[in-house]
């Protein structure tokens, strides 16, 4: 298969991907994340992360309309708007799993936030409200760019199977190429920003914003992990 490959480690994304270190490793290395590959993922945790995943999607949805808001050319409010639309597409498929298992979309609306979920959408919108379309942008990248690398990474694994397995369309997902070229355009446009806002003169900050999401994605991943029922720790 052809695929446009991403380098991750271009850049001031790059330079931010780096600084995080171990706790980038933690977020796009989780087990979750491995045993979402190999098929192994237990349902329960699988169902635990998609439903508080529908609820993150629309918080995210609101952060980019937040960056609409934000957004001081024209070019960057269509950038901002398409990754809006982007979420928006990516919702279907959270609903139509959802639905397999005989949970309507309007019940999922009603499902109680988990911890992690209030943490981390909260967090990237208090970002985006006390900061600027760059910081911003930061809060949002691992997110964005964080599932491009994951899928790359499980389309290269040896365990990962996609026939067979029950998350199989969710991978196929997030390594097709046309995710795959909206985050390459992503990146680039954060490239752009990132010059323009002069990111390289803020690193210090723009790195504890970055590192903070990663760290709150990792969290999001170990959500789903603690739903499953063999692990209960009572704690
Ligand atoms: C916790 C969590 N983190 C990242 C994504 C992936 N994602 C969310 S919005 C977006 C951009 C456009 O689709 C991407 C890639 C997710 N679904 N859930």
């Amino acid at each position: 298969m052809t695929m446009t490959e991403i380098d991750f480690s271009a850049g001031l994304f790059g330079k931010l991907r780096a600084g995080a270190g171990q706790i980038w490793e933690s977020y796009v290395d989780h087990e979750f994340v491995r045993i979402l590959g190999t098929g192994e993922l237990p349902e329960a945790c699988f169902r635990r992360f998609l439903v508080q995943d529908y609820l993150f999607l629309k918080h995210f949805a609101r952060a980019y309309g937040l960056a609409v808001y934000k957004s001081q050319t024209v070019s960057d409010i269509r950038a901002a708007n398409a990754a809006l639309q982007g979420i928006l597409q990516e919702v279907p498929l959270h609903v139509t799993y959802c639905a397999s298992w005989g949970l309507s979309e309007a019940q999922m609306q009603y499902e109680p936030e988990a911890n992690a979920t209030i943490t981390y959408t909260r967090y990237v919108n208090d970002i985006g409200n006390s900061g600027d379309l760059l910081d911003l942008l930061v809060a949002l990248m691992p997110c964005v760019a964080g599932y491009a690398e994951i899928g790359q990474r499980l389309l290269a694994a040896p365990t990962t199977r996609i026939e067979g397995n029950p998350y199989g369309s969710w991978i196929e997902n997030y390594k097709g190429e046309e995710y795959h070229e909206m985050v390459a355009a992503s990146l680039c446009k954060f490239e752009d920003i990132g010059q323009r806002y002069g990111g390289e003169t803020r690193l210090a900050r723009l790195q504890e914003i970055f590192t903070t999401a990663s760290r709150l994605e990792a969290d999001f991943w170990q959500m789903g992990m603690d739903a499953d029922p063999r692990r209960k720790t009572g704690a």
